[in-house]
């Protein structure tokens, strides 16, 4: 079984991974609060984790990985939307919902096992908050609960700093009611106009920290494998869930391995709402840029590194996606049935497994692709099946806007006569027979003669480059 190592937030090292069952194995990953599209920064941990998601996946099986990711749909920031656009909040929380899924569709991301709203988890909510005060490590005041910060020992042993340090450096809401600066909130007072369930504490709203403890628990249990986020919800959203979860379930550990992705960034800063300094991965779609290619951008940048978007990497990510979907679409219907990422090649599958070493998997499948393009049909086996497993399709169809220059061929049919024929007879021949000799000879044939090849299932599509020499066709005979 290939092993796998995972840099480990909360032990700052990179460890061997042992999942608690390796039948189930279990992740949680911080989702959206839906009040608005996802910015590009939004898509970050979305493609890290759906890359972790996959490599899973193929180490236990796809039927031995649970991975959870929410939807916070309650939230002052939804409020706020709703107010200033008067309209129902849940009508605001579908829509975002619905374009969250298209966007990350789009991407390539495959939907999580369980995406709970945390609407639908309240009662669950409410219950651990009562548990919680019940063992000393919550109060009631005024209205609201808090949880007691100095009641757990371990309180920023994630991020590494002590009580007495958060409060020095955070700026925190000193509100009256609270023992502590540092006490957080896990349910608070809703007024008529605002969304708010009855509980023992009156009619009020979680906050946002006990939704991810009380969802996690319900869908995970007290102990699992892996918890993922963004490095800007290490402190405090983090350290709070893991405070809530650890006092209410002191039986269980909560999540083994903390991993967190860096920021995408614009000049230097976290791409954020707040700042104003986003896009969307919408507005990207309909620029045309296919969500395939701000996939492999991501790809190309370590998941612990910050990145930027620039138009330099989107060209290069396009232009070498473009050649991995020629090279293996020259050979599209010899690949065998059931090409699904199943038996993507080792080396690939060992770059992941070290810690999501994703731009050098992307590095070892260029090498596939330049094997495929000089006409070796095992590379493009190869390759295929690797794109399969990183989230690539391996056909020429783009989610959005295709390529310039793919294009440019498909606008372009070419009326090469009696070569054509000659061509397609010669290519389904060998086809039929499986005799891949004869396909790597054709299309090596095809390539000196200056004619690049695509075929799908239905068409053979030719373009030739400007060496273009028909004598050179002759060699097919
Ligand atoms: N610039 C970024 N780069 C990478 N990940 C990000 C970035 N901004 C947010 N995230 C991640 O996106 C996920 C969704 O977070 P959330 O919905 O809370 O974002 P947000 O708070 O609405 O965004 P913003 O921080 O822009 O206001 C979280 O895992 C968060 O860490
Ligand atoms: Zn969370």
């Amino acid at each position: 079984m290939t092993e796998i190592k995972l840099h480990n937030t909360k032990t700052r090292k990179k460890e061997v991974f042992t999942p608690i069952d390796p039948d189930n194995v279990r992740m949680y990953v911080c989702g959206p609060t839906v009040y608005d599209r996802a910015h590009l920064g939004n898509a970050r941990p979305v493609v890290v984790f759906d890359t972790l998601f996959r490599l899973l996946r193929h180490v236990y099986g796809e039927d031995h990985v649970t991975y959870v990711r929410n939807f916070t749909d309650v939230d002052d920031k939804i409020n706020a939307r709703a107010e200033a656009t008067r309209r129902p909040i849940r009508d605001i929380t579908d829509e975002t919902i619905e374009w969250f899924h298209q966007d990350m569709d789009a991407l390539g991301a495959m939907r999580p096992t369980h995406e709970p709203r945390a609407t639908e988890y309240i009662g669950q909510m409410i219950a651990m908050i009562e548990d919680l005060i019940a063992k000393g490590h919550a109060y009631e005041a005024e209205g609201h609960v808090l949880f007691a910060v100095e009641s757990y020992k371990n309180y920023g042993a994630l991020s590494g700093r002590s009580v007495d340090d958060m409060i020095a450096g955070a700026r925190v809401e000193v509100a009256p009611y609270k023992r502590n600066p540092m006490d957080f909130v896990l349910w608070k007072p809703s007024s008529d106009d605002l969304p708010g369930w009855d509980s023992p504490w009156g009619r009020g709203r979680p906050g946002w920290h006990i939704e991810c403890s009380a969802m996690s628990y319900e869908l995970l249990g007290d102990s699992f494998d892996i918890h993922g986020g963004g490095n800007d919800l290490q402190f405090p959203h983090h350290e709070n869930e893991i405070a809530q979860s650890c006092c209410a379930h002191p039986e269980g550990k909560f999540a083994n391995v903390w991993m967190h992705n860096e920021m995408l960034q614009v000049e230097g800063k976290k791409m954020s709402k707040s700042l104003g300094n986003f896009f969307t991965v919408h507005q990207l779609l309909e620029q045309g840029v296919p969500g395939e290619v701000i996939r492999f951008v991501f790809l190309g940048t370590h998941y612990r590194k910050p990145m930027d978007w620039t138009e330099k990497k989107r060209e290069e990510a396009e232009k070498t996606l473009l050649g991995w979907k020629s090279a293996v679409s020259v050979f599209c219907d010899d690949l065998p049935d059931g090409i699904k990422g199943q038996q993507p090649p080792v080396d690939v599958v060992s770059a992941l497994a070290d810690d999501l070493n994703t731009s050098l998997a992307r590095t070892r499948l260029n090498e596939y692709a330049k094997s495929a393009q000089k006409g070796d049909l095992q590379a493009a086996i190869s390759l295929a099946e690797g794109m399969e497993f990183l989230g690539f399709k391996h056909d020429h169809t783009w989610e959005v806007g295709f390529g310039a220059s793919l294009n440019k061929i498909l606008d372009d049919p070419v009326d090469l006569g009696v070569y054509e024929a000659m061509l397609f007879t010669a290519r389904k021949a060998a086809m039929e027979t499986k005799d891949f000799a004869e396909v790597d000879r054709i299309s090596s044939v095809l390539r000196d003669a200056g004619l690049e090849v695509r075929a799908s299932k239905t068409e053979v599509v030719l373009d030739f480059t400007p060496d273009f020499d028909p004598s050179k066709l002759e060699a097919l005979k």
